[in-house]
């Protein structure tokens, strides 16, 4: 799968871990940075990986920061992008079955790399359940240009 990874200064020790651990599972991962320890804007991030999901290079993104909190709000900003922040792996399994998330999100300083490895494994393991799901999701996209849900 083509995998994008992105995170901020807070996260660059598990964004290197995660991206290894992706390749090695032979995933085509792609780091969108940052790519040394100074420090960065998590938007500047969140943009560049939400764009690689808008344009088809990326079919999942990987969003880290220090709480997963700010680049998960940055990557929802664009409206291709269901980004998801989890913790645990169960969370991670529901974003795929009812949310269809492309993007899932976690915060390096509240999470261990091998419970960051099974939240990605659920999540790249699990498929969208669709119906019900589907007519909520396409309601997500409704709120961008409506007041109000259909
Ligand atoms: O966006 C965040 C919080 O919602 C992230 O945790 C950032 O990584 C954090 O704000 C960065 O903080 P720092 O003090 O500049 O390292």
């Amino acid at each position: 799968m083509r995998i994008a990874i992105a995170s901020d200064h807070a996260a660059l020790a598990l964004k290197s871990a995660l991206a290894e651990y992706l390749r090695s599972a032979g995933h085509d991962v792609a780091d969108l940075g940052p790519y040394d320890e100074a420090s960065v804007d998590y938007p500047d991030y969140g943009y560049k990986l939400a764009h690689a999901i808008a344009d088809g290079s990326a079919e999942r993104g990987v969003a880290l920061c220090g709480s997963g909190i700010g680049i998960s709000i940055a990557v929802n900003r664009n409206p291709a992008a269901r980004a998801a922040l989890v913790s645990e792996p169960l969370s991670a399994r529901l974003s795929r079955e009812h949310n269809d998330a492309n993007v899932i999100a976690m915060g390096a300083r509240l999470i261990g790399i091998e419970m960051a490895k099974a939240c990605i494994d659920a999540f790249l393991s699990t498929e969208f359940g669709g119906d019900r799901h589907q007519r909520r999701v396409d309601k997500l996209s409704t709120l961008l240009t409506t007041k109000e849900p259909a």
